[in-house]
Formats: C-alpha cells, structure tokens, sequence
C-alpha cells in the first residue's frame, strides 16, 4: 500500500520526556486514528509532522518529501486543525476567507462557502461569538477548503457533544473517499476512532505500543475472565497485562483465538480500544 506520510526514527526529548525511536506510516486512503493519554506524545509527534518543534532525529516524509527542507510546499497539501485557533476572534468567516485565499492558490471559495452552509456556520458572525462546536466546524471548514490530500487533526472532537461529532465524522469519511486522501486523527474519545478509524496508532509515553488496523485489532484482542490459576499457565507474550475485578482476574490477551486453543473453556470478551488503552497504561504484568 502506498503510503502518504512516513516517520523513521523519530527523536525529540523535552526535560523529563522523551520520543526516542517513533516510526510510524500512514498508508493513503485511510483514516489513521492517534491514541494516547495526556502527554503520551501525540502533539509533539503532529507538530514535528508540521514541521512546528525541531526534531532531534529522525526523518519525516509526506508525499515523498522531506517535511524538514520540504515543509513550506508541503503544508500546501495537507489541511491542519490544532486545538487552539490561531484566527483573531474578531474575525467573521468572510473575513478569514479573505486572507486564506491569498495563502493557498487552490482555495474554493464555493466548497468553502458550502461548508459553512451544511455546518450552519454564520457567515456574518464573529469567532468570538460561536460556540466551541462551531469553532471547531469553523477550523474544520477552513482546513478542507483548500482540497488538502492530507489531513491533520489534534483533538477535533474533544469537547463536543456526540450530534456534532458525528457529523464532524461524516465529513471525515466523505474526505477518504476517493482513496488519495489520509487522515491523521488525535483523539481521547476512543468511540470516535473506533467508528471512522481503518488504522489505529496507540502511543504512550512517547513510545507506540501499536499501530495495526483496527478491525484486525479489534478482532484479535479480548480480555480473558480467569482465575490466578489458569493466569500463571499463560507465557509471558500471551497477554499484555492484568486488572483485578470483583470476582475475575481480567486478562488483556493479544490473540484470543490462540487463547482459545489452549483453554478452550476460557470466557473472552471483546476488547474496546478502550480497554487496550486502559489495560496498557494501568494494567500489571507479572
Ligand atoms: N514546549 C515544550 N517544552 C517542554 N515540554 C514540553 C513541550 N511541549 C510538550 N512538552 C512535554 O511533552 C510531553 C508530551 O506532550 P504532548 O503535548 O505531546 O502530549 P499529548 O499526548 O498531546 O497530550 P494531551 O492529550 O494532553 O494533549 C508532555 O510531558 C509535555 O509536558
């Protein structure tokens, strides 16, 4: 599969954190979903991306290109939404647009007036009188306008109720459509990236733990209802790690069907990105 953005080796350490061996690929066509606690690394990794934080190694490629000496081309391509806007509140959408369509030559004015509508974004209406939803819609507006191939999103839907984000997710999947285009997507709500996501990168503590597609994800994890007597016969890379409840040892494993073969009596549940996430960060291992 053709890729649209690669990062190799990727080093960047601030005073008590550190990226120290980040490789990650986004494949075209499809929607890579980024998931990690807070200050696991994901907005420094899409900030290096964009070329914003100096890198300490590493290379970063988007469309074949070196992001570093490439990076002003680059950014004509790809359509970025941070969680801080970067527009004066005192603007309307007509007034950004303004200044937009001078930065980017392949500005449509149409779509981006369209987008507004099918948002119900007020044209007319100063930043600082929208609501964060609309904000967000705003920021999601003026970064399609310009018909990026790549699309980056630091916590898009963090904070808005589930209708607008579900028609924020309705614009990603439009997006992708054509196969040509990707999506990087940064998110805590892990339903969000259950729902749109082909792949999923998991990143903590500035490390990924996985970057696999999610369906294949999905169906392969589970976690195992046991006893600790039954736990102690698995090895070491059967299972990721354990959480006590109630009345079970709840047991994060990484092949439910192996699991399977070898305790054909065993109760696995499915496992939710969520819980992948859960058990990693505050699971134990043996
Ligand atoms: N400019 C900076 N100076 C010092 N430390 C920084 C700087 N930027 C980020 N960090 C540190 O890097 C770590 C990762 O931060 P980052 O913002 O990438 O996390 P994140 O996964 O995006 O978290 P969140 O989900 O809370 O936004 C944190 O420990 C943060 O304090």
């Amino acid at each position: 599969m053709e890729s649209i953005l690669e990062i190799k080796h990727m080093k960047k350490s601030y005073p008590g954190f550190q990226i120290k061996d980040l490789s990650l690929t986004i494949p075209k066509g499809v929607i890579m979903g980024f998931i990690g606690e807070n200050g696991a690394g994901k907005t420094t990794t899409i900030k290096a991306i964009l070329n914003m934080i100096h890198i300490d190694g590493g290379e970063i490629t988007v469309f074949g290109k070196d992001a570093i000496k490439d990076g002003k081309t680059i950014r004509h391509d790809i359509g970025v939404v941070l969680s801080e806007s970067s527009f004066p509140e005192n603007m309307n959408p007509v007034q950004i647009e303004h200044v937009l369509s001078s930065v980017y030559q392949t500005w449509d004015c149409a779509y981006y007036h369209e987008l507004l509508q099918n948002f119900q974004l007020p044209k007319d209406k100063r930043i600082k009188d929208y609501s964060k939803g609309m904000r967000m819609k705003l920021n999601i507006t003026m970064a399609l306008a310009h018909h990026p191939k790549l699309l980056i999103l630091d916590e898009a839907t963090s904070g808005l109720d589930p209708i607008i984000r579900d028609e924020i997710l309705d614009v990603f999947m439009d997006f992708i459509q054509d196969e040509e285009h990707s999506i990087f997507l940064s998110s805590h709500i892990t339903s969000d990236i259950e729902k749109v996501a082909d792949y999923v990168t998991f990143i903590h503590k500035g490390e990924i733990v996985l970057s696999e597609q999610k369906d294949e994800l999905l169906e392969s994890y589970g976690i195992l209802k046991t006893t600790p007597e039954i736990f102690t016969a698995l090895k070491e890379d059967e299972y990721v790690a354990y959480r006590k409840s109630s009345f079970t040892l709840d047991v994060l494993v990484k092949n439910k069907d192996m699991i399977l073969r070898k305790i054909p009596d065993a109760i696995i549940d499915q496992a939710s990105l969520e819980d992948i996430m859960l058990f990693t960060v505050k699971g134990e291992r043996l």
